[in-house]
């Protein structure tokens, strides 16, 4: 849409803009699309209780062109009295008097006296901002991205840059400009679709600002929420350095996420490696608006404006299917509740970060409405905060939001970020910083404890702000032992999709490594299709609480064997499922898995991971033969390892490390341990049968110096007197008869049986 050349209003002009009258007083300035007025309104603006307020003024030459314009005013309309985006006042179109046929768009709104953030930076050329600033700006306008990200379905800015953040006249910094405005897009299913994707592109973003999705559609990757924080790493690069990060190396550098950090001036690791993690590649590998929001104001040692909206929404979703389970039968009765919930709003509270800490405000999450977008933070009813005088019983009723909400200690320990979990504290310019094991000891509890991770890698899936914070209600009573959310949350999912107790869910283990919100999402799938996760994926360990044939499983951890407890009734599924899925994952962009997996089921069948794996430009190129020849050899080389074989067939290729039903028994001692720790990693798209590689030779160890073996008790003395015992012979020993066992213990100690 091009500006035509139309003259400006004189001041004094008296206009009608919907319920208003503006009165011009000062022309500002021009934008690409634009004239921006300073002027006075009747009657006064009931949010800011000013009467002074900004016009937008735009020419529109075609109808088209118009509902461009109705879109910034429906997402104004939308994110009307948020603190931190410029606030909707009123608006109208008309004829335009000046060009035949176009419409003029007069647009009411907030008037920003402090300018535009790229004038505060401007006149601050010699003296850059402080980290404390960049932060303090950082925040802000992140809390105005928030606002959109927070409705449902979400609204993407799109075009977040310098130029569009605003300083009001009590220097509060407000996100402006929702002319780019959109929802979610889907990765373009056909050339067509690409095409008109792309040009849409081109039109509503800033080059400088494009993540590498938005650049190579061929990736197959939606544009979402991802985007703007993308866009809000280059914004925080740019605060900082006055320049964007691929400003001279331009698309290439995009979309590899390759850049530098220029020596002056000097900002923390933390603040840098924040830039980093905004700007990775992998979309699912940058924080969501919520994480980001904690990790700054962790830095900040602040308490964190918002509550992650994303973490409430899915514990919604676990609470209508737990209420979905419950009113299955009879199924006439479960249609009228689910409708009821869905049109329904929960009330959240949000705390104000300069506010008064102890005033709560509010915040209304929409719940899983289906067409209607839901304004995100509108003011509600306020939360009872708890108290040891609330009446216990009141509490117990209370929704969990509500309860968790009472907790709410905005505190400094509630800044805690757990985004922390997964940021290293030196930048380092590889996404692989993401560490995706779980830490085990407790982290987040305490200031004091973030200390204790500094240089750490730590885990992304833990992205809930304090334990005291947004805990579930379950989890409020356990002492935290240093669970990272992930497994509480993965575990309290489950337990609201399966209604087994905590005590009883196999997925309780601390070295669940695999737990994240994704597998939580994983759990409430399975619900929906009937089919739960494989115990056997879980990785679980000893667990007490497991009945009897589990504890054999377990107790055979002691022997350093993987501690896998598996379900007798399932273990055939669960071995099927996890072949399938080591299959998929080696054969596809761990990034892209998640993301292509859910658009296949969206698209009921449309295979669109196979279109753009196969058009892409970047990624490898794998067909669907291919990937069914890998699949099969990972299957092939998981049968292969259940197999007992023979020292010639050892194929170190096949293993990392060698289980002890594959060494053979005529090896010794020193062959077997060189075997069992041999490490070889697997590369599952190296072809197997044509290069074997062979462990090598071992060098012959006279006798004399090879360890004599320990005496054998006189039992297994008598029963295993020519043959050393296998690993089946364990199984025999617990078989053991009692009389043998107590007088072979009498023998050896006969003081402590003789004292009992
Ligand atoms: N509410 C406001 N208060 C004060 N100044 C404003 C306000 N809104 C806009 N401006 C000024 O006008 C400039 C242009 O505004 P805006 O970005 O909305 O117009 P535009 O035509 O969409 O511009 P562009 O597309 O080039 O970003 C802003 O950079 C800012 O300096």
């Amino acid at each position: 849409m091009n500006q035509p050349n139309i003259p400006l209003y004189p001041n004094g002009t008296l206009l009608t803009v919907g319920t208003h009258r503006a009165l011009i007083k000062k022309y500002l300035t021009s934008g690409g699309f634009a004239q921006i007025y300073a002027v006075e309104i009747t009657p006064v603006d009931t949010y800011s209780k000013s009467n002074v307020a900004c016009l937008k003024r735009v020419i529109v030459p075609t109808k088209s062109g118009l509902n461009t314009l109705r879109a910034e005013v429906d997402a104004m309309k939308l994110l009307k009295n948020n603190r931190h985006v410029v606030s909707y006042i009123d608006s109208n179109a008309v004829k335009s008097a000046f060009n035949n046929g176009s419409y003029e768009v007069l647009l009411l709104m907030e008037y920003c006296e402090g300018g535009g953030l790229i004038d505060f930076m401007n006149s601050r050329l010699q003296n850059r901002l402080s980290e404390a600033e960049i932060l303090n700006i950082l925040s802000q306008t992140a809390q105005g991205v928030a606002n959109m990200h927070a409705l449902q379905p979400v609204l993407l800015h799109r075009d977040i840059k310098i130029e569009n953040v605003l300083r009001s006249g009590n220097g509060e910094f407000k996100l402006c400009d929702f002319g780019s405005v959109c929802g979610y897009i889907r990765p373009p299913r056909n050339q067509q679709e690409l095409s008109y994707v792309q040009h849409d592109i081109l039109k509503n973003t800033t080059a400088q600002y494009r993540c590498p999705e938005m650049l190579d559609l061929y990736r197959g990757l939606p544009i979402d929420e991802k985007s703007d924080i993308w866009a809000l790493g280059v914004f925080l690069y740019k605060l900082c350095y006055y320049t964007t990060p691929f400003e001279k190396t331009g698309e290439n550098a995009i979309l590899h996420s390759k850049f530098q950090y220029p020596a002056f001036p000097i900002y923390s690791d933390r603040l840098k490696n924040l830039i980093r993690v905004m700007l990775s590649e992998n979309p699912t590998k940058r924080p969501n608006i919520c994480e980001l929001l904690e990790e700054i104001s962790s830095i900040q040692g602040v308490p964190c404006p918002i509550q992650n909206f994303y973490l409430i929404r899915a514990q919604q979703l676990a609470n209508q299917i737990q209420l979905q389970r419950q009113t299955t039968v009879p199924k006439i009765a479960t249609a009228q509740p689910i409708q009821q919930l869905n049109a329904r709003t929960q009330t959240m509270p949000i705390i104000n970060t300069k506010a008064n800490t102890s005033l709560v405000t509010p915040i209304t999450v929409p719940v899983l409405s289906e067409n209607t977008r839901l304004p995100a933070l509108e003011l509600d009813i306020k939360v009872p905060q708890f108290s040891p005088s609330l009446d216990k019983d009141m509490y117990m009723k209370l929704h969990p939001f509500q309860k968790s909400g009472t907790l709410l200690t905005p505190s400094k320990t509630a800044s805690v970020s757990p985004i922390r979990r997964y940021i290293s504290r030196s930048p380092s310019r590889d996404n692989t910083n993401y560490d995706i094991q779980r830490r085990r000891t407790s982290q987040y509890d305490h200031d004091q404890n973030q200390s204790n991770y500094m240089g750490r890698s730590l885990s992304r899936t833990s992205s809930i702000k304090s334990t005291s914070a947004l805990s579930f209600e379950g989890n409020l009573q356990g002492n935290n032992t240093g669970d990272s959310f992930a497994q509480k949350f993965t575990n309290k999912i489950k337990r609201v999709v399966t209604g087994e107790s905590r005590n009883a869910s196999p997925i309780r283990s601390r070295q669940d490594t695999g737990g994240s919100v994704r597998s939580a999402f994983g759990a409430i799938r399975g619900a929906f299709t009937g089919s739960m996760r494989a115990p056997s994926l879980d990785n679980n360990t000893n667990n007490s609480m497991h009945n009897n044939s589990n504890n054999n499983t377990s107790r055979n951890s002691s022997y350093g064997r993987h501690n896998i407890i598996t379900n007798p009734i399932k273990e055939e599924d669960s071995r099927n499922m996890t072949k399938a899925k080591l299959a998929k994952r080696h054969t596809m962009p761990p990034g892209m898995l998640y993301d292509l997996e859910n658009l296949e089921i969206e698209n009921e069948g449309y295979h669109a991971s196979e279109y753009y794996r196969s058009h892409s430009p970047t990624k490898p190129f794998v067909t669907k033969t291919t990937r069914d020849n890998i699949q099969q050899r990972v299957q092939n080389l998981l049968s292969e390892s259940e197999q007992p074989m023979e020292r010639n067939n050892i194929d170190t290729h096949h293993t990392n490390a060698v289980s002890h039903s594959m060494i053979p028994r005529n090896l010794n001692s020193r062959e077997k341990d060189s075997l069992r720790y041999s490490s070889v990693v697997i590369n599952p798209l190296e072809d197997i049968g044509s290069s074997p590689k062979k462990a090598p030779p071992l060098p012959f160890k006279p006798h004399h110096l090879r360890p004599k073996p320990p005496p054998k008790p006189t039992y297994l003395s008598k029963m295993f007197s020519k043959e050393r015992i296998s690993s089946t012979a364990t199984e025999q020993l617990v078989t053991l008869d009692v009389d043998t066992l107590e007088r072979d213990f009498r023998k050896r100690f006969p003081s402590t049986l003789e004292n009992r």
